[in-house]
């Protein structure tokens, strides 16, 4: 399905519910549970020290299962263009997602190659880095509002943790954006009307054990994504 990113930065102010994106699937059953719940995005990461890391075999595999809807999102993490190519003449991608240091060039580089929409992943711990978000607006298709990784973290994301809020409350930008970090079934409602999100990203707060999805975590996060 064609991914409607430049619509969308209008569509995504005000109409329909709140969309959302289930990132990590590693089988088939989690795409059925994403699907099948509703979830708009499923992202699929390519991070070698990721729980929810696949090959790109793995990748083919599951992404020919989604069905029109369900946008597919390869999740990079400062990857070369060697690694992109080979994940892109394999697997169907809709959207890039770059969650590493990538430049505001970077992107602009990738977005030129590939001709796909372009997610920047920014991690937010302090009012400084609000203003990166503004640098990466002018170079993006879309914004990925994340909690920074802590130092010492093994991962740049998806370690379920969640940054204050109050940061980005009623803040704007000139591109769609999801909000991302440390979400859950239980607490997504108060961070969509905190923050005005119309789009927002889960890993962690639908898993069982770190990597493994649960499909009645997915289900509940996504009706209370809708119902917000
Ligand atoms: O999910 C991962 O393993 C991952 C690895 C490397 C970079 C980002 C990753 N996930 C992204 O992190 C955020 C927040 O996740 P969580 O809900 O707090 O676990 C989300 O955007 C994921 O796409």
């Amino acid at each position: 399905m064609p991914v409607r990113l430049v619509m969308a930065g209008a569509d995504l102010g005000a109409q329909g519910p709140v969309r959302a994106k289930i990132c990590g699937l590693t089988t088939p059953a989690d795409v059925e549970a994403a699907a099948s719940a509703g979830a708009a995005y499923g992202g699929f990461v390519f991070f070698a020290r990721s729980p929810r890391h696949l090959s790109i075999s793995a990748a083919r595999e599951l992404a020919v299962l989604a069905p029109v809807g369900l946008a597919k999102v390869a999740l990079t993490v400062d990857a070369d263009d060697a690694q992109l190519d080979a994940i892109l003449s394999s697997v169907p991608i809709d959207i890039l997602q770059l969650h590493g240091k990538e430049t505001p060039d970077r992107v602009s580089q990738i977005r030129a190659r590939y001709g796909l929409p372009v997610m920047k992943a920014v991690g937010v711990a302090d009012a400084a880095d609000v203003v990166a978000l503004d640098l990466y607006s002018a170079v993006s298709d879309m914004l990925l509002v994340d909690a920074k990784a802590p130092k010492d973290a093994a991962l740049p994301g998806g370690n379920g943790l969640a940054f204050d809020w109050r940061l980005i409350a009623g803040r704007r930008w000139t591109r769609p954006w999801m909000l991302a970090g440390g979400l859950t079934a239980a607490n997504v409602a108060e961070a969509i009307h905190l923050t005005g999100a119309r789009q927002v990203d889960v890993s962690s707060g639908v898993e069982s054990t770190p990597g493994k999805k649960d499909a009645d975590m997915i289900a509940e996060f996504v009706r209370a994504t809708v119902a917000a």
